[in-house]
């Protein structure tokens, strides 16, 4: 187990690019798996997470060019389906979240799948009804043996359908599309996730020679085709980083510019700062924010208290919610956080209240922040990091509190942010790997 050491206080100033984004990797990655001819995939990050997907997929027998540690080629032709009863599999697939989307596409291209309990940010439950009902709805038989923990989904005939899902689930839709696109006759999908993340993953789907319409909206139709060829894919930049990186700005009062945001993609995200009282300039396609001594939290127009809750695309992403709840132990003013989708995320208030903040944690869901203003900052303390965003909020926490932090078990916070330690100590912060 790893561990920072952080000198807090430290005013930052200069650029930072954003990474690739964790999420949309996850996707676009497992997407190869639906030709056998070479896809080129760009920006992509070189994190725990999407480095274990890539691995996994070679281990499958998956031809794995990687031209440097952003760009890879991928060659799904030559399929070991032996390998996913493996032990090596199951130990493999059940490190992280994102590779349960390697189901959809084994299930449409070979006609089975098969996976065992995925792993990703322990955050409450998690389930996955919303994948297997929707490979259920095209036909496929769903066996759960809950003794190993273990999903299989077989078909000998896929057929399109109409779906409405029970849920906007992000990685349910990109498994679901990803399934459907190789499937004969036509799927509607309603109430479908339309994250950029998803929306990037159909986009690329196209490219391959899908035919999917609605892209972007919560109904996708899909003409099944009966094969798809290659394609080249450059990944957006990580819009929960750029968030991140806003929220560290104003907490620590420094002065940043992240370059190349596609602010386009943000959606609501820049707005959300501006309602905590962030000043934000968008330059091209750069995001400034100058230093301020003092930001301070909206209202709402009645004059009652500013709630931030998170809710399904192009609502607030709730991957962000830990970053905005740090941002306003300092900020002038009282929030309402409340986090809908996930109901372990906001337990390491805790940690935070010990290092002086104003938060009382109403239920697992809300925490009501009263902001210090900056009259005192926050003290330095010794923590662990309990899931990959409270991670980085308490990365932010120490980096603007008073003395020396230290961290632990940042390998949550490896899993989706690339080489954080060194790229902020290029701006001024005194972040120590241990
Ligand atoms: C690898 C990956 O891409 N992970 C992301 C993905 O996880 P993932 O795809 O696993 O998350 P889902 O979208 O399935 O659901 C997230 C949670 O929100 C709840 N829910 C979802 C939709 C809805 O309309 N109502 C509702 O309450 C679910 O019950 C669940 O508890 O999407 C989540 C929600 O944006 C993000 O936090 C994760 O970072
Ligand atoms: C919850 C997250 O990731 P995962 O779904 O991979 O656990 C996240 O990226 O914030």
């Amino acid at each position: 187990m790893s561990s920072f050491e952080i000198e807090g206080g430290r005013f930052l100033k200069g650029e930072l690019e954003p990474q690739g984004a964790k999420n949309e990797a996850l996707q676009v990655i497992c997407a190869v798996l639906l030709t056998n001819e070479s896809v080129t995939i760009s920006n992509i990050p070189d994190i725990i997470d999407v480095n274990s997907l890539i691995d996994l997929l070679g281990c499958l027998g998956v031809d794995i060019d990687r031209h440097t540690r952003h760009e890879c080629t991928f060659k799904a032709e030559n399929i070991d389906l032996t390998y996913l009863q493996s032990a090596d599999f199951k130990k493999r697939a059940s490190s992280l979240r994102g590779s349960i989307m390697i189901m959809g596409p084994l299930l449409a291209r070979f006609g089975k799948a098969y996976f065992p309990k995925p792993g990703g940010d322990k955050i409450g439950r998690r389930r996955l009804d919303t994948h297997f009902i929707g490979f259920e709805k095209l036909g496929a038989k769903f066996v759960f043996n809950p003794d190993e923990i273990f999903y299989t989904v077989e078909a000998q005939h896929l057929k399109g359908t109409y779906m409405l899902l029970d849920e906007a689930s992000v990685t349910g839709t990109a498994n679901i599309v990803m399934a459907a696109v190789l499937t004969p006759g036509t799927t509607t999908i309603y109430n479908a996730a339309c994250e950029p993340y998803v929306q990037q993953l159909c986009r690329m789907l196209v490219s391959m020679g899908a035919k999917i319409n609605g892209i972007g909206s919560n109904l996708l139709t899909i003409e099944g085709v009966s094969e798809l060829g290659g394609c080249r894919h450059t990944i957006l930049p990580d819009m929960i980083e750029i968030g991140s990186f806003i929220g560290l700005a104003a907490m620590t009062g420094s002065e940043i510019t992240i370059k190349n945001c596609r602010v386009d993609q943000l959606g609501i995200i820049p707005f959300a700062f501006s309602r905590m009282g962030i000043q934000m300039d968008i330059i091209n396609d750069d995001i400034h924010i100058p230093a301020q001594d003092h930001y301070e939290i909206d209202s709402f127009i009645d004059g009652s208290v500013m709630t931030i809750a998170d809710a399904p695309w192009p609502g607030l992403t709730p991957d962000l919610l830990s970053v905005f709840l740090v941002v306003a132990t300092q900020a002038k003013g009282s929030v309402l956080i409340h986090q809908k989708m996930f109901e372990s995320r906001l337990f390491f208030v805790d940690k935070l209240i010990d290092m002086g903040a104003r938060i009382i944690l109403c239920d697992p869901h809300r925490a009501s922040v009263n902001g210090l203003n900056r009259e005192t900052p926050l003290r330095a303390q010794i923590m662990s990091s309990p899931d990959i965003r409270a991670g980085v909020a308490l990365l932010i926490a120490a980096m603007s509190a008073q003395g020396k932090s230290v961290i632990h078990n940042i390998e949550q916070i490896d899993r989706g942010y690339q080489n954080i330690d060194a790229r902020l100590n290029k701006i001024g912060a005194n972040i120590r790997r241990i």
